[in-house]
């Protein structure tokens, strides 16, 4: 069994995704960025490979399950085996739900819901394939603290994040015997083009000034600031090692204090 553990990292070009990326390659992995868009996730790659890291990109859309075939055949082309599946990429929508067109509908639970599973049956597929023994293998999804309880404004962004912990679930019972886990990991309010993008949106809906819903909703920070990309990936680091093998099923806030369930 090789020692060098290989990572996809799907929405990994920026943001959260980015962040996760460089964190498991300073912890030793070797890192396939995955993203829709292939100037960001070849930025990337190449970034941690100027660093001295094991980094390659792919190109795809993680609502197609092709697309996670291909960047599982990725990892082992390149690196000859997977150990962890990162469902991280996700899109918001800001709207009331009586506004939500069935175009709207349709996007975001096939990026945010059926892409997490067609990510999680590629992963499943492969570590099946290898012959591992007892090594614990990982599926790794991007929920949310709207996952645990729902934002108005938000509210199918929310749907999508709540089905995320479902697939979570079930997929952790049913494949606990090959030996492998899955859990997500609940961000709360991160500084990203994400966050950028509902700050916005908000100020076309409700009015106010740019950058007003975010300071907004940092009020609720108990640790009084931003989330970081690294912050997130701090607790993807734990969820990725060896340290979390006796954990699945679970989807844990790291949030810096806003909902205490
Ligand atoms: N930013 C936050 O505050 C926050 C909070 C909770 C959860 N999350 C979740 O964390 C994840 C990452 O969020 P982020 O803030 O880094 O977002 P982001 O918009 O900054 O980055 C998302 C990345 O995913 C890629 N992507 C989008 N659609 C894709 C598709 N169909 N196929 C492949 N790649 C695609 C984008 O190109 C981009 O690189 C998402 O699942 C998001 O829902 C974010």
């Amino acid at each position: 069994m090789a020692d060098q553990r290989v990572a996809v990292i799907t929405g990994s070009g920026r943001g959260i995704g980015k962040g996760i990326a460089e964190r498991l390659a300073k912890d030793g992995y070797a890192v396939v960025i995955a993203d829709l868009d292939p100037g960001t996730s070849e930025a990337t790659a190449q970034e941690l490979v100027s660093k001295g890291f094991k980094a390659v990109s792919v190109a795809g859309d993680v609502s197609k399950k092709a697309d996670h075939e291909k960047f599982v055949q990725k990892a082992v082309d390149e690196f000859g085996r997977l150990d962890t599946y990162i469902n991280n990429a996700g899109i918001a929508q800001i709207k009331l739900l009586q506004d939500e067109t069935p175009e709207d509908i349709e996007k975001i639970f096939s990026i945010n819901v059926y892409g997490d599973l067609y990510g999680i049956q590629a992963a499943a597929e492969q570590f099946r394939k290898q012959d591992d023994g007892e090594r614990i293998r990982k599926i790794i999804n991007a929920s949310s603290i709207a996952g645990h309880i729902a934002f108005d404004l938000l509210g199918a962004y929310s749907a999508t994040k709540f089905a995320v912990r479902g697939l979570t679930q079930a997929s952790a019972k049913e494949l606990g015997r090959y030996h492998i886990t899955v859990n997500a990991y609940c961000p709360g309010i991160v500084g990203t083009a994400m966050w950028d993008l509902i700050d916005e949106k908000m100020v076309e809906l409700n009015g106010g000034e740019k950058g007003q819903y975010l300071k907004q909703y940092a009020q609720s920070i108990t640790l009084g600031r931003v989330e970081t990309p690294e912050d997130v990936a701090n607790y993807v680091s734990y969820l990725a090692s060896t340290d979390s093998d006796y954990m699945t099923g679970q989807a844990v806030q790291i949030d810096g204090g806003i909902q205490f369930i």
